[in-house]
């Protein structure tokens, strides 16, 4: 009868599952092992996609580039300690650049770790996770894992967006919980990142400091790419007239041959302009903290910052029109306040930064023709630049110093969030992990470009890549070393510099060698062809592209970061 059947049970395995799946989690970026493997592999029976990495680095990157393209959190999971701490630098990297991520760690038990009795791979992680990231959580309680998770989403999306630690003990996941009462703990998390609407009277006076602009230019950051409000974005800027940038992961959400784009007159528009309007960009060391011989005669700038974080404003200079609210909130009230008369910007700016522009690009063009083998950078980059422009929708994932900063200028993009790279941090490492996500996030074909030494940092995941057969093409641009390859010991001892790499090495081989195809290029029609092929195949594909090692320069272009010494040369 029925008072013999036992209640129905759950656990915190499937609780923890339940609850990312009720708010719409559908893939795990992870290193299994103790105490998550079982935890893996029931996701997995549940439907959801477990994507197994080589280095919990690259998973949490994965994760982080998950959130920017998705608005919805990606979900890294490590083990306890050493794959916690090999999760972080991903964490720190996602919360620095604002994109929703959460790290899940297994962990040691709270009184073992907290009498520290040496438990195995025991840390607390909670501590050490807090600043480093935007919020931190620990469940011991399987009640609790509905509302914990809640809490880590909510976190994670709302607001500025940024990375969240969830700390689950292991013997929480063995922990049952009558089935009934299970389902009635966990929590669809409502309106996560709800709009936040901007003061009107704000509106108002941002409009009325972008009319008295003699010459306006609007800065895209990333932040405004991660908003989606992609017609609001490009409606503004049309409507307005007023010549735009857009910073590296915002390139996109204009075309870069848009006729107002000042991508390429970058440095005349920064010093010339005297309104500048920041749109999910932040004056930090990417746009020189706003001043400085980069932004002209002191003081000569007003500045307009719309932005979801208050605390944003006057961070670096005073904001004349600090404008508070979501990017999309703020630009359709922006739009709203653009009525019929509203002036076009002056003509002789608007055709300046025209003519500046076309002088620029016209002065690059023949660079990018070149067919020198060893390949330049610009000849090889003028190829990917014609795949780019044939295949508008591939995703670019890009890192490096010469192959990074070159490749952000000649490489157009034409849609929005195509351009995934290093970001505010100038982080190497995030390569495979952001190729891996790109394609598991929007089955688009996805083009790595890398430097040999960035490549270096996940190049074991090429792994990953094949056994999910997925459509990437990574290009390694081998100039033999970090910035180039000529680096000498200044001591004639047998060991190099430690600056360069084995000289004539075969980064194709290494995809061979796990069933993916490699290729071996010296020209840039080699290299137009190559990846033409690989797009086309959608097979795994790395190409060692042939750079010449004397080409760099030390750091690319913020070799100036370095500090020199004044006794002594290097
Ligand atoms: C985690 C981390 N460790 C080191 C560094 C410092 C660095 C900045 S750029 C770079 C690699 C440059 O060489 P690559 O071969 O990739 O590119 P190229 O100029 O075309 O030769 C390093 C090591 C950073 N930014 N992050
Ligand atoms: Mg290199």
């Amino acid at each position: 009868s029925e008072t013999d059947t036992p209640p129905a049970l759950t656990d915190g395995f499937q609780l923890v599952i339940d609850a990312l799946k009720l708010n719409g989690i559908e893939n795990f970026y992870t290193v299994p092992g103790i105490p998550i493997s079982d935890l893996l592999r029931m996701a997995q029976a549940e439907g959801l996609r477990v994507i197994s990495f080589r280095h919990e680095q690259n998973a949490g990157n994965a994760a982080a580039i998950a959130g920017f393209l998705t608005k919805k959190p990606g979900v890294c999971l490590t083990v306890s300690a050493p794959g916690f701490l090999n999760g972080l630098t991903a964490l720190a990297n996602a919360t620095t650049n604002c994109f929703p991520m959460i790290l899940i760690s297994g962990s040691s038990e709270r009184e073992i770790v907290d009498l520290q009795q040496g438990d195995y791979e025991e840390m607390d992680q909670l501590a050490i996770a807090k600043p480093l990231c935007k919020a931190a959580f620990r469940i011991l309680h399987a009640q609790d894992i509905g509302i914990g998770v809640a809490r880590a989403i909510r976190a994670a999306v709302s607001g500025r967006p940024g990375g969240v630690y969830l700390d689950l003990p292991a013997k929480l996941f063995s922990q049952v919980l009558d089935e009934v009462e299970g389902k009635k703990s966990l929590v669809k998390v409502i309106d996560p990142a709800p709009a936040q609407l901007p003061d009107p009277s704000a509106i108002t006076r941002a409009l009325d400091v972008l009319k008295s602009a003699k010459r306006p230019l609007i800065v895209l950051g990333k932040g405004a790419a991660y908003a989606q409000a992609d017609e609001e974005v490009r409606a503004l800027v049309e409507k307005s007239g007023i010549p735009f940038l857009q910073m590296s992961m915002a390139k996109g959400l204009l075309p870069d041959t848009h006729p107002q784009s000042a991508g390429a007159a970058r440095s005349m528009v920064l010093k010339d302009a005297d309104v500048v309007m920041l749109v999910g960009a932040r004056l930090n060391w990417l746009l020189s903290h706003g001043k400085g011989k980069t932004w002209g005669a002191p003081g000569s700038k007003k500045f307009i910052q719309i932005d979801i974080e208050p605390k944003e404003m006057d961070s670096n200079v005073e904001i004349v029109a600090p404008v508070v609210g979501d990017i999309g909130s703020c630009m359709s009230a922006l739009l709203a306040g653009i009525d019929g008369n509203w002036p076009a910007p002056p003509a002789d700016w608007v055709s300046a930064v025209s003519a500046r522009r076309e002088a620029n690009i016209g002065k690059m063009a023949p660079k990018l023709m070149s067919n020198a083998s060893p390949m330049n950078f610009h000849g090889a980059l003028g190829a990917l630049r014609r795949v780019v422009k044939e295949r508008p929708d591939a995703i670019l994932v890009n890192e490096g110093a010469n192959t990074l900063d070159l490749a952000r200028g000649i490489i157009d993009m034409y849609e929005p969030r195509k351009r995934l790279d290093v970001g505010t941090w100038g982080v190497m490492g995030i390569g495979m992990g952001y190729a891996v996500a790109a394609a598991v996030e929007t089955g688009k074909p996805v083009l790595a470009i890398e430097g040999d030494s960035a490549f270096g940092f996940s190049g074991m995941e090429v792994e990953t890549i094949c056994r999910y057969k997925l459509p990437i093409c990574v290009v390694v641009f081998n100039n033999s070393g970090i910035y180039r390859g000529t680096d000498v010991n200044p001591t004639g001892g047998s060991d190099p510099s430690p600056m360069v790499f084995m000289p004539d090495t075969r980064y194709d081989k290494m995809m061979e060698a796990f069933g993916g195809v490699g290729v071996h290029v010296t020209a840039p029609d080699e290299l137009y062809r190559a990846v033409s092929e690989a797009m086309d195949s959608g097979k795994p594909t790395l190409i060692n592209a042939v750079i010449d090692p004397a080409a760099g320069t030390e750091s690319g272009n913020i070799g100036s970061l370095n500090p020199t010494s004044s006794v002594r040369k290097a």
